[in-house]
């Protein structure tokens, strides 16, 4: 396909990296961003809330030296369920029976803690404990009072500290526990730009977070809903209508619902959310063996490949940066892997055409137009001049064959764009007039490279100037040239 690509710029699906020890100071930050990373992931279910203010500083002090615009997504921990301590590792036996029960404790072959408060009231005699992503199990037998007696199912060696899973049990814990309110009012105070929901059941969670965010002050967050619970696959339509984006978290959710489920969800979840016109990433396990080998398996290679022929906008690393020994390798490759996937057009995914009538606001109506004149002219750039990032995210979701520039007034709303497939954020000085906005991204595009004389872009506006949900222009120029 002729004329689609900016000169400079190889791939339009963002990359999510998971920060910690491996990268956690001044010089990995920079290679990790100068290496591609589009959004850097803060996971709040490890270290202490100190530590997660000064990573955000660091990462906020590290971008603007390079000046890059990076989000950064506070993941909260969710009704995670943990086992308590253990002196030393506990090897389980097959048919062996167990008592678990609330508490703090130090436990021991007689006696197991959990973390979880409501542990013996939830479990059903008959349902599954997975422990550890599932490399153990257990199966209730009864429960008395505060004591549930178990048996193993699946042995292992059980360590501390170790994650629980119930998949089969009503879970009664708050989606929001005192820990992520407070989490979350540090990402608002942080002014974080997105945060990621564990663990999310209903539409309501979705909705009490943006309340309770809201009671903390100002804040522009974008929210994402973690899809890795059983009920939540029951209400995603509902779900995603309540969320700025999802998140296909693979690793709980393979746990919870088997992982020969999870590439159907995978493709089902990315869909629903494309047909929403809402952000999705597809986290978990996507270069896993690139934790302690330079190189991803094969069937990696064609894991992240396939995520993006699904449709989605992101692909996510999580120990592999975080915990890994290769962190910007791991980048590098996904990198790599993702332009070969999108340079092969006949294969990319392409939005669903819309049926006649089914739009009736004015900014998706230009911007669906804008989408269509840049394919039929063969354009070699899109920009969408916007206030909210709105305009730009409807038509980074249509997945166009050509880059697409946000351009802004707003930092938070340029630092937001760049996790958006296939957008360049670019922030303007405020201008006086429409002339001199188009004029000015007229010299920055082709300053960046990203346009040459003779091609042509298409551009998206509101007039009046910076009112969100008020793009009603559509403009086409020829760079370098009076024909427009
Ligand atoms: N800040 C950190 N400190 C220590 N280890 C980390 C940190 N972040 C990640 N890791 C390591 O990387 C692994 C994967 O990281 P990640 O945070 O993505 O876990 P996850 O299980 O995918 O997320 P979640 O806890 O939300 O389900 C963790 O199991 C942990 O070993
Ligand atoms: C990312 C995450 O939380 C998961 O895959 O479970
Ligand atoms: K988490
Ligand atoms: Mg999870």
């Amino acid at each position: 396909m002729a004329g689609v690509t900016p000169y400079k710029w190889k791939r339009k699906t963002k990359i999510v990296c998971t920060l910690g020890p491996a990268v956690n100071n001044r010089e990995k930050l920079k290679e990790l961003m100068l290496a591609g990373m589009d959004l850097a992931r803060i996971n709040c279910s490890h270290g202490e809330p100190e530590d997660r203010a000064a990573l955000a500083a660091l990462v906020r002090e590290v971008s603007a030296e390079l000046g890059l615009f990076l989000p950064i997504m506070f993941d909260l921990q969710g009704p995670k369920i943990r086992l308590g301590r253990l002196d030393e590792p506990i090897q389980l036996v097959a048919g062996q029976t167990l008592r678990i029960t609330t508490g703090s404790g130090v436990g021991s072959p007689d006696l197991l803690f959990t973390t979880y408060e409501y542990f013996a009231e939830d479990v059903k005699p008959g349902e599954m404990v997975l422990i550890d992503d599932g490399k153990i199990g257990l199966r209730v037998e009864s429960i008395d009072d505060k004591l549930v007696t178990a048996t193993v199912v699946v042995p292992g060696l059980l360590k501390q500290r170790k994650g629980i899973n119930l998949p089969d049990t009503k879970i009664t814990a708050p989606s929001l526990s005192e820990k992520d309110l407070a989490d979350l009012k540090m990402a608002v105070d942080l002014q974080v730009d997105f945060v990621a929901v564990s663990f999310v059941r209903h539409a309501q969670d979705m909705i009490h977070v943006r309340e309770s965010a809201d009671g903390f002050g100002k804040n522009h967050l974008f929210l994402i809903a973690k899809i890795e619970r059983p009920e939540a696959i029951e209400e995603l339509i509902p779900i995603i209508g309540h969320s700025d984006g999802v998140m296909v978290a693979r690793g709980d959710l393979g746990v919870e619902i088997g992982s020969e489920r999870v590439p159907l969800l995978q493709k089902e979840i990315i869909m629903r959310a494309n047909m929403s016109g809402k952000f999705v990433i597809t986290a978990t396990q996507m270069l896993e063996s690139m934790i302690e080998i330079p190189v991803p398996t094969r069937a990696e290679a064609s894991d992240v490949a396939n995520a993006i022929l699904d449709g989605t906008d992101a692909c996510m690393l999580s120990a592999e940066t975080a915990a890994g020994a290769y962190p910007i390798e791991a980048v590098e490759m996904m990198s790599k892997i993702a332009s070969e996937a999108e340079s092969h057009a006949v294969y990319r995914y392409q939005a669903p055409t819309m049926p006649k009538g089914s739009i009736h606001h004015i900014p998706d109506g230009v911007s669906t137009a804008a989408f269509h004149t840049a394919g039929l002219m063969g354009a070699r750039l899109l920009v969408a001049f916007t206030n909210s990032g709105y305009s730009a995210l409807k038509l980074s979701k249509k997945h166009p064959d050509t880059f697409i520039v946000g351009a802004t007034i707003h930092e938070h709303i340029a630092r937001r764009m760049r996790a958006f497939w296939g957008i360049i954020p670019i922030l303007l000085k405020k201008p006086a007039t429409i002339e001199e906005m188009f004029g000015e991204v007229e010299a920055r595009i082709t300053e960046l490279g990203l346009v040459r004389s003779g091609d042509v872009a298409i551009l998206t506006a509101g007039y009046p100037l910076w009112t969100s949900g008020s793009t009603n222009l559509l403009r086409v120029i020829e760079i370098g040239s009076d024909r427009r």
